[in-house]
């Protein structure tokens, strides 16, 4: 069979020459043409291609790089020739069948054939731009039967998933801004990057479980809800407060929130901002999937937006101040006096977040972080523009648990129980306890990591008890001094009163009647409106 197949093809082969060579060229085009038509009529497949780089464009086609991601995580595991490339932005190699291989997709019981070729260019030439001399492109064929769900289900779920491939493959960018200085001349920008690698992890943060489960709820649903948030009208976008000591977590979570949703992080520097206008520009320059961060607000703005007429201290204030860490207060001295160079106000925030600005493009997260969520304009964190606020305090026995199975691998011992009861006295920020749980030797075990906290949280409690002690002697004797000023004044008051008793009593002499002082005289015959029943007006 084989060789009346092989004699079969090789007269085919000279009758083509002799069409070539002897049918006239005027004629060759038509017949040409309808032996296509023919073909099409038998043919029952239909092709689509997909170029890599279109039209004019230098660049990458979005939809090209898309697919080559999708087969990449579906079907290059069918092609035996591969391609391994390195996309710019990508933490993992993307590897794409070889030219002319081809593989086969399934789409709701519908096959589907992929293939890979490329284009060889007509001249040779040197060129600056790459499609010039590497110009591939995937067919995609299928029954023309399926015409409609092909072009518009798959090709729709082929560019989703893929697009969704190279976010999650995507190398992740922790951003700053420039000052405004900068932002012109060659290749500046208003953001620059580093690589995002930091390795917080909800599975590593210290918090209660039910409030860890519930934020990470939040987060999952928001990045889910785009559809939800276009049927109710908002845009899309959702604000997180954290606050609490210093310590306590709130730019780990940060962090553990971008590694959750596979986010960037812009990490906004409100003071080097020059005004508002900035404000509004750096915005627009953030993109989706993202999370915009503005650490310490309360240090980084005088938000009241009253600058120039600020108020003196208050003794009040001055006393606060002088209580707490004094790193941050020297942080918020320096950062008020370059405040002076910031235009940045309260509404001016208040739109960056909410207003009509903030709606330019989706899918970001804006957190705050602060000490101090007291000091914060109740304007700036009312729910809509802060929706959900979280508060990160001292170490619990939980939270306490977590870093022991984080730190030393330990989810029970002994000495559990009386850490229990002593975080339940003490205050420990969970980085403290952190530190004490770490292993500084490669000899010290667990056990010894859990008597330096038990210690460390017995030398907390002995000094807050020694603070309260002290703070209460100076409450007793600021009490004390205020009762016996207060008993002072009133003696001061009645001796002054006596003092006019007695110069009342001397008496002064009315038409020859002595009149006690403030007291109708019996004899005068006066009444109360102080007129005397004889018509005279009495003193
Ligand atoms: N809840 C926590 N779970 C796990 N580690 C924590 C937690 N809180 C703090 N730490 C550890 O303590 C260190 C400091 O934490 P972090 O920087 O997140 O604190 P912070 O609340 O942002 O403090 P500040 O208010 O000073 O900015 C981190 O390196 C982290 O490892
Ligand atoms: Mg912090």
């Amino acid at each position: 069979m084989m060789t009346g197949v092989g004699s079969a093809i090789a007269g085919l082969m000279v009758a083509y020459a002799m069409f070539q060579n002897y049918f006239p060229y005027d004629l060759r085009k038509p017949l040409k043409r309808y032996s296509h038509k023919i073909m099409n009529l038998f043919y029952p497949y239909i092709q689509v291609k997909f170029l890599e780089y279109q039209g004019d464009g230098f660049q990458r086609s979005k939809a090209f790089a898309a697919i080559e991601r999708y087969l990449n995580a579906n079907s290059s595991k069918q092609a035996k020739h591969l391609q391994a490339n390195i996309v710019q932005d990508s933490q993992a190699i993307v590897l794409t069948m070889a030219d002319n291989e081809e593989v086969i997709d399934e789409f709701q019981g519908i096959k589907l054939w992929w293939a890979s070729n490329h284009v060889v260019p007509d001249r040779q030439s040197i060129s600056f731009f790459p499609r010039e001399d590497a110009s591939r492109y995937f067919t995609l064929t299928f029954h023309k039967n399926y015409r409609d769900k092909i072009t518009n289900s798959y090709l729709k779920h082929v560019l989703d998933e893929g697009k969704a491939i190279t976010v999650k493959e995507r190398q992740r960018k922790l951003y700053t801004n420039n000052k405004s200085d900068s932002w012109h001349g060659y290749k500046q920008t208003k953001w620059s990057h580093v690589i995002f690698e930091h390795p917080a992890s909800f599975d590593t943060i210290a918090m209660e479980p039910n409030k860890k489960e519930e934020i990470i709820k939040d987060l999952i649903t928001f990045s889910k809800a785009k559809d939800y948030y276009a049927k109710i009208g908002k845009a899309w976008k959702r604000g997180y407060l954290l606050y609490g000591p210093p310590g306590t977590g709130k730019s780990t979570m940060v962090a553990a929130m971008a590694n959750l949703l596979k986010y960037d992080i812009y990490d906004l520097e409100l003071t080097t901002v020059k005004d508002n206008t900035e404000l509004k520009r750096l915005l627009i320059d953030t993109t989706n999937k993202s999370i915009i961060v503005i650490e310490d607000i309360d240090c980084s703005l005088d938000l009241t937006g009253q600058r120039e007429k600020k108020k003196e201290k208050t003794e009040d204030e001055k006393k606060e101040e002088k209580d707490k860490d004094p790193v941050k207060a020297e942080m918020k001295k320096k950062m008020e006096e370059s405040n002076k160079n910031s235009q940045v106000t309260l509404s001016g925030l208040l739109n960056f977040i909410d207003g009509l600005w903030s709606a330019c493009g989706g899918e970001r997260i804006i957190v705050f972080t602060t000490n101090y969520v007291e000091k914060l304009d109740p304007a700036l964190i009312r729910r809509g523009r802060m929706d959900k606020h979280i508060e990160l305090s001292y170490c619990c026995f939980e939270a306490f648990k977590v870093l022991a199975k984080n730190y030393l691998d330990l989810e029970s011992h002994k000495l559990f129980a009386r850490i229990d009861n002593l975080l339940e006295e003490t205050k420990m920020t969970p980085a403290d306890v952190a530190e004490n749980l770490m292993p500084k030797s490669a000899e010290e075990d667990g056990e010894a990591c859990l008597v330096r906290l038990i210690k460390a949280l017995e030398e907390a409690k002995a000094k807050a008890e020694e603070e309260a002690k002290v703070k209460a002697e100076e409450e007793a004797k600021a009490k004390a001094e205020e009762e016996a000023k207060v008993k002072a004044e009133e003696q001061e008051k009645l001796k002054v009163e006596k003092e006019k008793e007695a110069n009342g009593k001397e008496g002064i002499e009315i038409n020859g009647v002595v009149k006690e002082n403030g007291e109708d005289s019996k004899y005068s015959g006066s009444n109360t409106n102080g007129v005397t029943e004889n018509g005279d007006v009495s003193h």
